[in-house]
């Protein structure tokens, strides 16, 4: 009997290809020095964590839970503050017991977070006046201040983005396993909150449904696991390859690579290019990962998405995250949806309605209206309906703090208004209220 074993997979073709959006380094030979730093780090993640998501996820594609995926734009060093972290998780958790609850579905809750610090740029360039500088990519590659020293593209940051990136995961884990994220807490999160908005007195009445729901589950002897701690991954946009790399392991389980920076990768709209070195990349890891789908994909470029990332139809292991603008989604999307479900392809279809959404206010200030947002969510649920498919998800830009960096909501931000509280280091957020707002929005819609 002849034993074939198939070759290991090329873990470095992709730096034959064309990779979009690097950064240039302004000392290359300080990234090999970097990068080899990081190859002799322990791992963030691990692998086993990265096959019970793609389980859930797998889940997802059958149509028996939801996805909610979100965080910053752009997370920080600065912004990894323990409050910080905690306000994120917090505003998450809410909107999860709000999807689950009001919703009825069990919800997939991955953090855009211990991570994200890597922006692909619509120019590489910023001018301010008569100073031109290089754009800020993420506190991985520059700092946003606006002087050339901290606009240098300083490899030495991405050992940082790694050390940051523990040190918010070790937070998530404790928020998520050692108490906090109990059930029992759902009013505890909300104390600092309901008396300053209505998103937080609506969702102190489902909370109050939850506790009584509970009481009776345990005056009859229920009190499950699940009510104590919640299941909760990372993810960001794998963007810069050489950090992606480093960190990419064979798992001695089973002898597959898996990229430990996170749990769930993502390929960006700007870099999803079929023969590109970010598709090569991701193809061969074995985490769960996404593609995001902007308004000119076509359904060849989604099916040949899936030839290359998940040729063996894995359920789970493939997520497109839509971004297409609310006035675009009921015009692009059924035919994407229509062509990859007749092709048989496990798929998690996820809706970002951020990107698609972005617009100037005359001060200058990047902005979303949240009207757009919830238009897009509800073009996206409008077509899988139509179609028998399911809305798997959303995928948000969101923070925990009370930032005044997309328009509309309950308290009626005004373009006028975006000064006031305008701290994304790249694309605007909903705030805590807009995101609950958001929650109790995605529940009818799904229930509907
Ligand atoms: O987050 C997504 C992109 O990095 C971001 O929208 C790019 O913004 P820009 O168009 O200002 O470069
Ligand atoms: C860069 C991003 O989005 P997209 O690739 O969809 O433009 C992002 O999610 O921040
Ligand atoms: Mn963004």
């Amino acid at each position: 009997m002849s034993t074939q074993s198939t070759p290991p997979p090329d873990l470095d073709a992709w730096r034959k290809l064309t990779a979009l959006q690097q950064p240039e380094w302004a000392d290359p030979a300080e990234l090999d020095a970097v990068t080899a730093e990081l190859a002799a780090q322990p791992p963030l993640v691990f692998a086993g964590e990265c096959d019970q998501l793609k389980e859930r996820l797998g889940a997802v594609t059958r149509g028996e839970a939801f996805v909610l995926q979100g965080g910053d734009c752009a997370e920080t060093f600065e912004g990894s503050s323990a409050d910080a972290v905690r306000n994120k998780i917090k505003t998450l958790l809410q909107m999860a017991v709000v999807l689950t609850y009001a919703g009825r579905v069990p919800v997939v809750k991955i953090g855009r977070m211990a991570g994200q610090f890597a922006k692909p740029r619509s120019k590489p360039t910023e001018t301010r006046g008569d100073v031109t500088l290089p754009a800020y990519r993420g506190d991985m590659v520059n700092g946003l201040e606006f002087t050339p020293e901290s606009r240098r593209n300083d490899a030495k940051r991405l050992l940082r983005a790694y050390f940051s990136a523990a040190t918010t995961l070790n937070l998530t884990r404790a928020f998520t396993k050692g108490g906090y994220a109990d059930l029992r807490q759902v009013h505890a999160w909300n104390q600092d909150f309901v008396a300053a908005s209505p998103a937080g007195r609506r969702y102190d009445l489902l909370a109050a449904e939850i506790d009584r729901a509970m009481a009776f589950m345990k005056a009859c002897g229920i009190e499950p696991e699940e009510f104590s701690e919640v299941d909760f991954f990372s993810s960001h946009e794998a963007l810069l390859l050489d950090y992606e790399r480093a960190l990419t392991r064979i798992d001695a389980r089973t002898g597959d690579p898996y990229d430990v920076s996170a749990h769930y990768l993502w390929i960006g709209e700007r870099t999803r290019q079929i023969d590109g070195a970010h598709v090569e990349f991701l193809r061969h890891i074995k985490n769960p990962i996404g593609v995001k789908l902007g308004p000119t994909t076509t359904a060849d470029d989604a099916l040949a998405l899936i030839d290359k990332l998940n040729p063996e139809g894995e359920p789970g292991r493939l997520s497109f995250i839509t971004r297409m603008g609310a006035g675009k989604i009921r015009e692009v999307l059924p035919e994407l949806v229509e062509k990859v479900t007749r092709s048989g392809a496990p798929i998690a279809w996820i809706c970002d309605p951020m990107h698609g959404n972005t617009f100037e206010a005359p001060s200058g200030h990047k902005t979303r209206h949240l009207n757009d947002v919830v238009d897009e969510v509800a073009g996206f649920f409008e077509v899988h309906r139509a179609l028998g498919t399911h809305p798997g998800g959303v995928h948000l830009e969101f923070t925990g703090d009370d930032v005044t960096e997309c328009v509309g909501g309950a308290h009626e931000i005004a373009e006028s208004d975006l000064h006031e509280r305008y701290e994304t280091a790249c694309d605007p957020r909903l705030n805590r209220q807009q995101s609950l707002d958001l929650a109790f929005m995605v529940a009818e819609m799904y229930r509907g």
